[in-house]
């Protein structure tokens, strides 16, 4: 049984790189995949911040963690930083995923092919509906959970997918740590408890349309003469506010909010 919840210093447990760095990284990589894909071979620090989001002060300083300082006039070598953010992401092993609860959202996880692309291979779809076991969804039979233990063992799986009713997650999650995984990406619109040493990302789309929902609504109220206030992220603080949230599927060892559940980079402070 799972108890207790992690409380981390914000930052990584890995050479001490802040948190807030952590959580820029997939968004830095995924500016240098496309780079790379255009076989673009350097890249200035203004650049690359523009094509991350990112300002390019705090783009320089991340980068400065992990040892890359760029060439003066010439800029960062684009293999090589993703080479050293896919290292220090963990990226550049492959990472076998279990998926529990393959429903509507279960099922288009297992077939979105950007797992893959990223170095997360989908090893086993697990639900406990006798109904769906064997079936093949995105090409990989069903299993029950009943097996749930003996398929992280054999695979060697260390993340975990939780895509069931609300209602099942806590138990579903208790049974993955006890069969030995380490980090849980949680669809299901619950908190769970884990102990010290897993953990949790929380993915909550609603929570996203909520901010905007937040936003449209200031903007109405500008329209209609209210005074305009600041957006979080703008003004003096802007600088040390987190990034936009990565994508609803990027997922990493360390995670940047380690051990903590339904914090989302684009909403809650590094
Ligand atoms: N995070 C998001 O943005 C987001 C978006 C959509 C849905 N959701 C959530 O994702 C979850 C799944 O949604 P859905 O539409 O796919 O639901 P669904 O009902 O289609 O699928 C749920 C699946 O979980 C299985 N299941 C139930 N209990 C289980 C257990 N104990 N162990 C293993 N499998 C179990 C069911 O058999 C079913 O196949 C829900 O919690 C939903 O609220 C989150």
């Amino acid at each position: 049984m799972a108890t207790g919840r992690n409380h981390r210093p914000a930052t990584s447990r890995s050479r001490g790189i802040p948190e807030a760095t952590v959580a820029r990284l997939p968004l830095y990589l995924r500016a240098l995949t496309a780079l790379s894909e255009r076989s673009v071979p350097t890249v200035s620090s203004e650049e690359l911040a523009s094509a991350a989001g990112v300002n390019s002060a705090k783009l320089r300083k991340d980068f400065s963690y992990l040892g890359s300082y760029g060439t003066r006039g010439v800029g960062y070598d684009v293999e090589y930083l993703v080479y050293q953010i896919s290292r220090e992401l963990g990226l550049t092993q492959d990472w076998p995923v279990v998926i529990v609860g393959i429903g509507n959202l279960g099922a288009a996880l297992a077939n979105y092919g950007g797992f893959a692309s990223r170095g997360f291979r989908v090893a086993a779809l697990i639900d406990a509906d006798p109904g769906l076991a064997g079936k093949p969804v995105a090409g990989i039979p069903v299993q029950h959970t009943d097996e749930l233990e003996k398929i992280i063992s054999d695979n060697g799986v260390s993340i975990g997918v939780i895509a069931t009713p609300a209602g099942a997650a806590q138990q579903v999650c208790d049974r993955l740590v006890a069969a030995g995984i380490t980090s849980i990406l949680n669809f299901a619109p619950t908190v769970l408890s884990v102990p010290e040493g897993v953990d949790v990302r929380k993915v909550d789309l609603s929570i996203e349309l909520q901010i905007l929902a937040f936003h449209e609504q200031r903007k109405a109220g500008e329209e209609l003469g209210a005074p305009p206030g600041r957006r979080p992220g703008e003004g003096p603080e802007a600088d040390t506010a987190p990034p936009a949230a990565p994508p609803a599927v990027a997922v990493t060892k360390r995670p940047p909010e380690s051990g903590t559940d339904g914090d989302l980079p684009a909403v809650m402070p590094a």
